[in-house]
Parts: structure tokens; sequence; C-alpha cells
């Protein structure tokens, strides 16, 4: 006779009603009754999505009343300010919290030093001014690194081929300044220099700006999945090299980890994981340790696959956006960043 978890496996006959006759396993725990229906699932169920889960990433591109598609990212387009300021209207109407700004910038305003990046007037400060003006009430959030806006598109400044952490963070800090000032909610460092959310908190408080929060991109990979948002900004085809000086290797979580916990000794209010799907152990790990906000970016690469699969038919776009989302709950992310957001946030609300 069968054993299984020390007892024996007895086959009975039962005789079930219009099914065919067939021994019936003696189990005591049948874990599928749970799952019966849906009410049932519902009540079991560990974690949920909701909109108060999102944050909307959008692309800014200069001009008036003009949407650019980008091939990579089917869905996402590049917006005008004013565009922008239309999708503001739909996040607040679909209760999403925050959105994220980041913009394309022209090749002819690219220099060695991003200089673009602390102009007050740039892409991204004229967006958060017109739409703090209209939705006072939405969260905006600003990333804060120079690849938008340098002829090479790195993070940072460039000597001799290395990458000068120092000489970038006093950049960084009067990029956020100026981000901030412009009205901007949340300061997010993408760049991975050492020391800068430090340095960024530290201005922000000497400008007063006491109430601007950081959530930093802490543990931050050097990854194959952000290639659709190079394209998305213009700095694909300047890029010279990789990132792999500044960002992490990704073969590893402990380093992940101090990462994590230098940038809350900072002055960190939030942390990021990036990528998200890949990363999800990393997430867990970061949550479970510090007990932080933690949000994790599904970035454009993770878009562009599902995206790309669903368009050709080769699974259920609508499910897999949804099911990847979970995924981030389940891993422990209070939040994510998702070129998905609005088209979750309908789904959800239609439910
Ligand atoms: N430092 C800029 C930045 N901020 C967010 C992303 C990637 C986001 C995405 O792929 O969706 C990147 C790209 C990079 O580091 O090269
Ligand atoms: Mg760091």
């Amino acid at each position: 006779m069968a054993i299984k978890y020390g007892r024996p496996i007895e086959l009975r006959e039962v005789a079930r009603p219009g099914a065919v006759a067939s021994p019936a396993l003696d189990l005591t725990v049948r874990p599928r009754r749970n799952r019966k229906a849906e009410w049932a699932r519902r009540m079991v169920r560990e974690n949920v999505l909701t909109t108060d889960d999102l944050i909307w990433p959008l692309f800014l591109i200069d001009g008036s009343n003009k949407r650019e598609a980008i091939a990579s990212m089917p869905g996402v387009d590049r917006l005008s300010v004013d565009q922008a300021v239309r999708e503001a209207d739909r996040a607040m109407k679909l209760t999403i919290p925050c959105i994220a700004l980041f913009p394309y910038t022209d090749p002819s305003l690219r220099d060695e030093e991003g200089s673009e990046a602390t102009n007050p007037n740039n892409l991204v400060c004229q967006a958060v001014r017109a739409i703090k003006k209209e939705f006072p009430d939405l969260g905006i959030l600003c990333d804060v690194a120079l690849d938008p806006f340098t002829s090479h598109g790195h993070d940072g400044l460039i000597a001799d081929g290395k990458i000068l952490n120092d000489e970038t963070v006093a950049v960084l800090v009067r990029q956020a300044l100026v981000q901030a000032e412009a009205g901007c909610d949340i300061i997010a460092p993408s760049d991975m220099m050492d020391g800068r959310v430090a340095a960024i908190r530290e201005g922000l408080d000497r400008a007063g700006l006491l109430d601007v929060q950081i959530m930093a991109y802490a543990a931050k990979y050097a990854s194959a999945f952000y290639g659709p948002f190079r394209d998305a900004i213009g700095s694909a085809k300047t890029l010279t090299g990789d990132k792999r000086t500044y960002q992490m290797d990704s073969a590893n979580t402990d380093e992940a980890l101090r990462e994590v916990e230098l940038d809350i000794a900072e002055g960190a209010d939030m942390v990021m994981v990036k990528p998200g799907m890949p990363y999800l152990d990393v997430v867990r790990r970061v949550k479970d340790t510090f007990a932080m906000p933690t949000f994790a970016y599904q970035v454009s690469g993770e878009y562009a696959m599902i995206a790309a699969a669903a368009n050709n038919g080769w699974l259920d776009g609508d499910r897999a956006m949804m099911e990847s989302l979970l995924a981030f709950k389940r891993a422990g992310a209070d939040g994510v960043l998702s070129y998905f957001a609005p088209k979750a946030a309908e789904k959800l609300r239609a439910q």
C-alpha cells in the first residue's frame, strides 16, 4: 500500500452521482477546496493590487499638441507638456497617486556636462509647473540623473573615459533643486553615484524644501532591460560603452542590501529596486530587511516583452499585465512604477 505523509493511502470505492465510478483518494487535506469558487478564492487571497500601488512614468517632448509613438514601447507616446497635462487629468480620474516625468532632449540641447539638467526652465520643470497648476493633488516624481541631457548618454560627468562621482553629485544636487523649486514632490536619484542621497537631502533642506521626499533608486542594476527607455529619451544612439561602473552587477543581492542601507542612512524616505520582475528576490530581501516603503520599477524592457508578445497574439496581454503587477505586491513591494499604470488602473476600476 502506498504511504504518504506517514499514513497509508487507502483506496475506497465511492459511488458519486453522475460520476464514473472511480477510487477516491483518502485525503484529509484538499487544498483545492479553498479554490472552488471565485468568492472562496477572494476570501483567502493574500495580496491585492489597487490603483494606489501604481506610479505612472510619462515621457516628455518639446512642442505643443504633440504625441510621438515610441517604436519599442507600443502604446506609449512621448508627450508635449499640454498632452502630459491631459494624462495627468487621466491619472487623477483613475486615482493613480503619482506620475513620473522623463524628458526626451533634443540632441542640440545635449552637451558633455548635461547642462540642460540644471536649467530651471527645462522640459521637466515646465511640465511640473503646468501639471501642478491644474492638479495640485497629484504626486509628481522626477528622476535625477544626467543621461537625458549628456551627449555621451551617461548619468554622470566623464573625464578620460571615467565617471567623476563627486563632481557629478554636485550637479545632481542642482538638478534636484530646480525640479523641487518647480514643484516636484518626490526627487528620485537614478544615477547610482555614491553619496548623492545625502548631498541632495542637504541641498533640499538648506533651500527650505523640507517636505520634498526622496525615493532612491537604491538597488539599480546594469540591465539590458532599459533598452526601450533609452530609445524613448533619445540616448540609445549616443550612449558610449555601458553603465557597469556605477549600476550594479546583476549577480549580486548582498550588495543591494548594503546600497539600500546607505541610502536610508543618507535620508531616503523610500527605496526602489530596478528592474522589477527579474529582481523580485531583491525586492523581498530589501522589504524584509529594512521594512521601508519599497518600490519596484517594471522597466521599459519588461513592458516591451509583454506588449510585443500580446501584440503577436502569443499571450493574453491584459492577464499577463495584471499578473506581473500583482507579483510585485507578493514580493513585498509597496508600489510599482509601470508603463501599464493607466491600463491596469482602468481594469481595476472596472472590476
Ligand atoms: N538613469 C536614467 C534612468 N532612469 C530610469 C531608467 C530606465 C527605465 C526603464 O527602462 O523603463 C534609466 C535608464 C538607465 O539607467 O540607463
Ligand atoms: Mg548607492
